[in-house]
């Protein structure tokens, strides 16, 4: 059952306008990472094409005995008994389970698990509240959505009889809307399996307007509870800003997944800057030869990709688009290969921007197959492994210092990152006396710094997620820092009194 902490009430306003729909307003100036709110999910769901158990939401393709409609995984015996009871009163026939089962009937569950909230007094309200929501319902109708989800979801709902059955009427629109409903509010959480996710939809988190730069950071635990932070200092009256989708994309991409999927035109400040905030994230080399220097930029008025030296320096639409396409097939075939992803940075470094989005993406890959390199003491990584991997965190750091101001998971994360492989390189160059114990002290406190630094903003996250458990491992690393340099320190005052 969705409970919602006070802090909701106390320090957030709903409002309405013609533009964002509802949205949320701070009451009260906020600090950085001030909680806003707390909440449990009102219904935990697969994403889209997914079946997953009921009860431990493994991925599974079986049924619950009993009542035959809702997924069971073979290691579960039951999952909720109301709705169990309530889908087996309905006495389907074998003909009617078997079209109700179908492999490629997968959007039937999430909408039978919205419907079941109908059926019962106690859920009632939470139902009521969750159709309140944006389903976007007009401009989805008759999209390639809409055709998915009326031939895997409302067809078999409708032919299998479950429609008629049920309390209430639930015609076309209803189903629709309820999947709009979905797929415009509900957050990605943490599936089982180590990489999967799946979907909550929440009461009050789901009223957050979006920005590409938001005021807000969103964080669910292992339980899939909600909390909502502010990422900086919020004062009253300010709108609250969650980010819908990747930080890390270019503005085309993200106002691309924007409007396919959840229907608005960002008209945010980061969106409306050619440049996004001086980082370049989009931005092509001008490879005019009068041209050294000049980056060629997307105009968001007109569409037009111009040079921002020279804007007679122009690329076409079409070329940018191909590009990109090609760009990304080529990262996702090199993708594991070292080599293959340092050759493709170096060549599209003379096209593209060294921060666009594509090169960061390279970067980051390198950087994990670095941490995995360096992470093997069997291979005797050599000093440049380490200054590579030092290199590339402190170019996505810079990124995202611009784009993730605040308090920031990835600014965090990278920063640890970056801290680490200083501390490791750091000890090496000592062991191997390149460095004298002052030089390894030296490093070690500007290592401090950034373990600091990180620590400050991973504090506010739950513990049961994985930054959570980050927090920890990094708690103990930083003793064990300041041990060594506390160590260091007595070292060299034995040396001077000596
Ligand atoms: C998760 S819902 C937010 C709550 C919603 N406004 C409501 O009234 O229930 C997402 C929807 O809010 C609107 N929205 C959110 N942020 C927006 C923005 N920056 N610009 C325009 N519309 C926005 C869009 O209609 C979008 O589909």
């Amino acid at each position: 059952m969705a409970a919602v902490t006070d802090d909701f009430a106390k320090k957030c306003e709903i409002k309405q306008n013609d533009t964002l729909g509802r949205f949320v307003v701070a009451l009260c100036n906020l600090r950085a990472g001030e909680t806003l709110l707390l909440e449990n999910p009102i219904v935990v769901l697969p994403q889209m094409g997914d079946r997953r158990c009921s009860k431990c939401f493994k991925l599974t393709q079986s049924f619950c005995r009993k009542c035959h409609l809702l997924a069971l995984c073979e290691d579960c015996s039951n999952h909720d008994e109301r709705d169990c009871r309530r889908l087996a009163e309905m006495h389907f026939s074998a003909d009617q389970v078997e079209l109700l089962q179908r492999k490629e009937h997968t959007e039937i569950q999430p909408v039978l698990k919205c419907l079941l909230l109908r059926e019962h007094e106690e859920t009632l309200p939470l139902y009521e509240e969750m159709s309140q929501m944006e389903s976007q319902l007009a401009t989805r109708r008759g999209t390639d959505i809409w055709k998915n989800y009326q031939e895997h979801a409302f067809a078999p709902l409708d032919a299998g009889g479950v429609l008629k059955q049920l309390r209430g009427s639930a015609d076309e629109d209803l189903v629709q809307g309820l999947l709009g409903i979905l797929d415009i509010n509900a957050y990605e959480i943490r599936a089982p399996e180590s990489g999967g996710a799946m979907r909550g939809l929440y009461r009050r988190a789901g009223l957050f307007a979006h920005s590409c730069m938001p005021n807000l950071v969103i964080s669910i635990d292992d339980e899939k509870r909600i909390k909502v932070y502010a990422n900086r200092f919020i004062a009253a009256g300010e709108i609250l800003y969650n980010c819908y989708t990747n930080v890390l994309l270019g503005t085309e991409e993200r106002r691309q997944i924007l409007k396919e999927g959840k229907c608005f035109d960002c008209t945010c400040a980061r969106c409306q800057d050619p440049t996004e905030l001086g980082t370049h994230m989009s931005s092509f080399m001008c490879s005019h030869c009068s041209c050294t220097g000049g980056y060629i930029v997307r105009q968001p008025n007109t569409g037009t990709w111009q040079c921002l030296l020279n804007p007679e320096h122009t690329l076409k639409q079409e070329f940018v688009s191909n590009m990109l396409e090609r760009a990304k097939e080529e990262i996702f075939h090199a993708r594991d290969d070292i080599y293959r992803l340092e050759l493709l940075l170096a060549k599209l470094s003379r096209l593209l921007h060294r921060n666009h989005f594509l090169m960061l993406d390279l970067k980051q890959n390198i950087a994990s197959i670095l941490r995995q390199i360096l992470q093997n003491i069997a291979t005797r990584p050599n000093k440049k492994v380490y200054e590579r991997k030092i290199r590339l965190c402190q170019e996505i750091l810079l990124v995202l210092k611009v784009v993730t101001p605040g308090i920031s998971r990835l600014k965090a994360i990278a920063l640890y990152e970056l801290a680490n492989t200083q501390a490791e390189l750091a000890r090496k160059m000592y062991t191997e006396m390149e460095h004298s114990a002052n030089d390894l002290l030296a490093e070690l406190e500007r290592v401090e710094v950034m373990l600091r630094e990180s620590l400050r903003m991973l504090l506010f996250e739950p513990l049961a997620t994985p930054e959570g458990q980050l927090t920890r491992t990094m708690l103990r690393e930083l003793k064990e820092l300041q041990d060594d340099m506390k160590n260091l320190r007595e070292s060299n005052d034995d040396v001077v009194n000596q």
